[in-house]
């Protein structure tokens, strides 16, 4: 992470479209036959699904059909009763609550766990490139909720994790800061090209960030779509009809 992101210029649309193909690109994840119970209940059930490494994928699906679970063992929080989860390395997750510790200063919070490697100047960069220079010594009080979510993303991009997963990231954010965000993680996914795969109620955001968009039904992936095939208007009408929505 040595590079500053200028967040003035948001990334190209070209560029953006340049990252794929992905599927020569290594796996960042590779998912087979994955269960998950709850009881007697089936909440995900034999699930497959591959991320390549560069490639952003967003997961769309009703309340309760099961993506934070999913998310959940991907990330290594929680054990599957079935199937198998191989990935290169530990995953970084960022969740909708930046999930920073109070007591310790910003930079500290993004070096955490990894003081030897990263560190303060490891920090200092990391932050530099969300956009928050100068801004290592401050509290995680005094950040604004935008802030304090690129201070969460910083925290995960300084590992280098071929995995980011990302739980809601933006939803507690207002529409403006937003959009500042999903230029920010557009800019960071095409310059550190970990697979990402994105959880979200939000069909619009999941068009404009995703290579590919899933679909989850009941425990499975029931639809996927690749943006790139579809104009905007009928993906999001689409999308919404697959959600159970009617789109007006
Ligand atoms: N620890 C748990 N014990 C029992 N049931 C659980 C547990 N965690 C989740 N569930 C159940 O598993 C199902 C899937 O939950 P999950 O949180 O994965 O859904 P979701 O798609 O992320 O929902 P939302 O969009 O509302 O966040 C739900 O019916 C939920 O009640």
């Amino acid at each position: 992470m040595n590079q500053l992101v200028d967040l003035a210029r948001p990334i190209t649309q070209e560029k953006w479209a340049s990252r794929a193909p992905f599927e020569q690109a290594p796996l960042a994840v590779s998912v087979s036959g994955l269960e998950r119970r709850y009881g007697s209940r089936v909440v995900i059930e034999a699930l497959d699904l591959d991320i390549h490494e560069g490639e952003f994928v967003a997961l769309l699906g009703e309340s309760g059909c099961g993506k934070t679970t999913l998310l959940r063992a991907l990330a290594g929080l929680d054990a599957p009763d079935d199937g198998q989860i191989d990935a290169p390395g530990r995953p970084a997750v960022v969740f909708q609550e930046h999930r920073l510790l109070p007591w310790a200063p910003v930079w500290a919070n993004v070096a955490l766990g990894h003081e030897n490697s990263v560190g303060r100047a490891g920090a200092t960069r990391a932050l530099a490139e969300v956009g928050l220079a100068g801004r290592e010594d401050d509290w995680p009080r005094n950040l604004s909720g935008g802030q304090a979510q690129r201070v969460a993303l910083a925290r995960a991009l300084v590992r280098e994790p071929k995995l980011l997963l990302l739980d809601e990231p933006f939803a507690a954010l207002d529409a403006l800061t937003r959009i500042k965000m999903h230029a920010l993680v557009r800019e960071l996914v095409a310059r550190h090209r970990p697979g990402v795969l994105i959880v979200t109620h939000d069909v619009d955001e999941a068009i404009v960030l995703a290579d590919r968009i899933l679909v989850m039904r009941a425990g499975q992936i029931a639809a996927s779509y690749r943006p790139a095939d579809h104009g905007q208007g009928e993906l999001r009408r689409q999308l919404l009809e697959e959600l159970g929505v009617t789109a007006h």
